[in-house]
């Protein structure tokens, strides 16, 4: 079992190679965990409907409003969208989100009083995750949350999501796919893809700005599982042929967040 985070960046880019990918992966009994995101998405909806949107640090300024539209298109749209794909290619896929059987349980960031309601991860309900599996499903998970009461939603940046489940579920792997080939530095005046980083490097790379924006939350959930059970994190390019398949094998591809 490995759990895949898939970048609204890359979501309609990618191939039907890549879920025929995931449905040899299943045949062989090696299940992916879809936790998903949809930021553009989410963006474009808020836009036609008129309502202003901002990120502070990369998390989404969230009201009741603002969660109306995450919900909508994470839960409903997106989250469908890839469970058609899935079973497109003859994969069995089940859709949820973090409210659905009290998958994931959050509270509110320390900063709330700056994005309002977004939530960090503080439970996984890994047995309905495991129930399922042995169902022959993958899930393909939106990361929108419960606080403890289980009475108000919460967003979830996707990569802390997917980061906080595969620390519950102990698996071994994580794989980002976003739409960049990793995690990339200038050297000698030309850009690379680095084929692995330590966290020192990560954190010097934030603090010079060479990781920013959407790549900061990426390596900071690759960093906070890490130190759990999770052996390795790799950032990889969704449109790259095979890709899942060919990091499984242990094929040099992408950047991977070692302890
Ligand atoms: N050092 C870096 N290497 C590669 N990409 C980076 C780096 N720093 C920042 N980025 C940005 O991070 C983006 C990926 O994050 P994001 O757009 O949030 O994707 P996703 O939707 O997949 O989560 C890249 O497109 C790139 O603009
Ligand atoms: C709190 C927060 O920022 N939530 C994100 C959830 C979606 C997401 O993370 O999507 P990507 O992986 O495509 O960026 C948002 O509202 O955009």
């Amino acid at each position: 079992m490995f759990v895949m985070k898939c970048g609204g960046s890359t979501l309609a880019a990618l191939p039907s190679s890549f879920f025929e990918d995931m449905k040899q992966l299943q045949d062989e009994g090696i299940i992916p965990v879809i936790v998903h995101g949809g930021g553009p998405a989410i963006s474009d909806t808020l836009g036609k409907l008129g309502i202003e949107t901002e990120f502070v640090n990369g998390l989404r300024k969230t009201n009741e409003a603002v969660l109306d539209v995450v919900e909508m298109v994470l839960s409903g749209q997106i989250n469908k969208e890839i469970v058609r794909k899935i079973q497109l290619s003859g994969a069995r896929a089940m859709g949820l989100s973090g409210v659905d059987g009290h998958l994931i349980q959050v509270r509110p960031v320390a900063n709330a009083h700056e994005v309002g309601l977004v939530g960090d991860v503080t439970h996984v309900n890994a047995e309905l995750l495991q129930g399922i599996i042995q169902m022959g499903y993958m899930p393909v998970i939106a990361p929108v949350g419960l606080g403890a009461d289980g009475g108000q939603r919460y967003n979830i940046n996707a990569d802390t999501a997917a980061g906080a489940i595969a620390s519950q579920l102990g698996v071994e792997r994580m794989i980002v796919v976003t739409d960049v080939p990793g995690i990339m530095k200038t050297v000698g005046g030309e850009k690379i893809v680095l084929p692995s980083i330590t966290v020192q490097e990560i954190n010097d790379m934030i603090t010079s700005g060479e990781i920013y924006g959407g790549m900061i939350p990426k390596v900071r959930a690759a960093i906070q599982c890490i130190q759990g059970k999770v052996n390795e994190v790799i950032i990889v390019n969704g449109s790259e042929p095979q890709v899942l398949s060919r990091v499984i094998k242990g094929e040099v591809l992408g950047t991977r967040i070692v302890k």
